[in-house]
């Protein structure tokens, strides 16, 4: 490859693209709409696509430094509590008579039911106040919930418990509407919502467009009437919004932003506050923050992650340490007295077993390789001693930690090379194929930079 190929290669690997046409006609219609709202889009931001991590944000015109502003939205242009209080005939569904207080739902549950009741009111009536905010949606989301069975079954248990508990709060969820909304139907259609229109397999990606695209507000800073029609029905603060266009920014490990609902302007804010450059330039991505947090709780919640997250660290379960005393022939010869393995539990102590790549072991790991491998006393006052006591006392653990990050470097081999085998994968196979690849990345480094 001659040089100016290769330069125009890696040039290309940066350069963002235009969306698609459908989408972009979507994004155009949906301005519209937020500037009838009263958004200046003063940032001057467009969506492009990018090729690192898709459809993203950036400004083609302007700069930005640490302190800016990245997006003013006014309140109106969010769908918050605020929408769905103010909506006469989506309230109308739901009969307060007939909430259990034994059977609440999320707040998330309801914004994703509301999705649903807006989108056939557009495919029905052609007349959604949210219909271009609808089109620029995702249709299909990249967590490990809807991977197919056999790639289930290549799985870790880290990702499997928190797919199962999805599956079993959504259709909790659902059946709750479900039982609410009885035999209502649609006005226009006549068909009854939760038996002909809102299959199962809708609620499933209405929940995700939620829980991959919704911000945090505090709701008190929402000016509206005090009488609340929903709030019965939930059982958590609805501290949450759907932010058209604003939910298009990307996520990275590397800035800090910080979100604000201003309850004089009713607008809703997000600054820049810290990124590794000095200074972004026109056409660079422009990203914010989720949060800190890890690559198993960025799949799980979002459907992504990042190599060499600056957030990540890898966690351990007790049942890890039981299947590698099982395994390990060395382990397996020595005798463990039961009283060790309930005080754990009891204690919590298998809370916060992870390794962290700059940090090192974390406690409570250290604590429960000390107790189960090296202590041979097994009273509970001499135990509380060991496990509340001076950390300094605690015999080195590196042996057995050596042989736990090994055991479980071995298992993730396994699912990795166990989905490599599968005929095809799906784009959420697809995902945790590499996201299984960063954690063995992941745990080879600590071990070589703590061995
Ligand atoms: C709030 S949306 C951001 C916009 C999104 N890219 C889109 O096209 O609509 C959140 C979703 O974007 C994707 N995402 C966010 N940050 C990402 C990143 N750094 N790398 C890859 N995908 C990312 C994930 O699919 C996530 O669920």
């Amino acid at each position: 490859m001659g040089r100016t190929q290769r330069h125009r290669q890696r040039r290309n690997l940066q350069t963002p693209t235009p969306t698609s046409t459908t989408l972009d006609n979507a994004l155009h219609v949906l301005y519209g709409q937020l500037h009838a709202l009263g958004w200046r889009n003063e940032t001057r931001l467009s969506a492009l696509t990018f090729p690192q991590t898709g459809r993203g944000l950036c400004s083609k015109t302007k700069s930005f430094q640490a302190d800016d502003e990245l997006i003013r939205l006014p309140a109106s242009c969010l769908i918050s509590i605020a929408t769905l209080e103010a909506d006469e005939g989506f309230k109308q569904l739901f009969n307060r008579n007939l909430f259990d207080k034994d059977a609440r739902i999320s707040f998330q549950a309801l914004v994703a039911c509301y999705l649903m009741y807006q989108r056939h009111l557009y495919e029905c009536t052609k007349d959604s106040p949210w219909s271009a905010y609808l089109d620029t949606l995702p249709s299909s989301y990249t967590t490990p919930y809807f991977c197919a069975i056999n790639e289930l079954q290549c799985l870790p248990d880290a990702l499997l418990e928190r797919t199962v508990a999805q599956n079993r709060q959504i259709r909790e969820y659902y059946q709750v509407l479900k039982t609410l909304l009885g035999s209502q139907h649609c006005e226009s259609c006549g068909n009854r919502y939760c038996e002909d229109i809102w299959a199962l397999a809708e609620y499933k990606i209405a929940y995700f467009t939620v829980n991959t695209r919704s911000v945090y507000l505090d709701a008190r800073q929402l000016k509206q009437s005090n009488k609340s029609h929903f709030q019965p029905l939930l059982n958590d603060s609805s501290n949450l919004a759907l932010a058209p266009f604003l939910d298009l920014f990307n996520h990275s490990d590397s800035v800090r932003t910080t979100a604000q609902l201003y309850s004089k302007s009713q607008e809703y804010v997000l600054t820049l506050e810290a990124f590794t450059k000095p200074i972004l330039k026109p056409y660079e991505q422009l990203y914010i923050s989720y949060g800190a947090l890890p690559n198993l709780k960025l799949i799980t919640e979002y459907g992504f992650y990042l190599e060499h997250n600056a957030h990540d660290y890898f966690e351990f379960s007790l049942q890890d340490i039981e299947r590698l005393i099982a395994h390990n022939k060395e382990l397996a010869a020595q005798s463990y007295h039961r009283n060790i393995f309930k005080f754990i539990r009891e204690h919590n102590l298998m809370d916060q077993m992870f390794v962290h790549i700059q940090d090192g072991c974390s406690h409570n790991l250290r604590v429960v390789l000390h107790l189960i491998f090296k202590q041979q006393a097994y009273f509970p006052n001499v135990l509380n001693q060991i496990a509340f006591g001076d950390v300094e006392q605690f015999d080195n653990v590196q042996p057995e930690l050596s042989y736990l990050l090994a055991y479980k470097v071995n298992e993730y081999q396994g699912f990795v090379n166990a989905l490599q085998q599968q005929p095809q994968l799906t784009e959420s196979g697809t995902v945790a194929l590499g996201y299984l690849i960063e954690c063995l990345r992941y745990l080879r480094d600590f071990e070589q930079a703590h061995s």
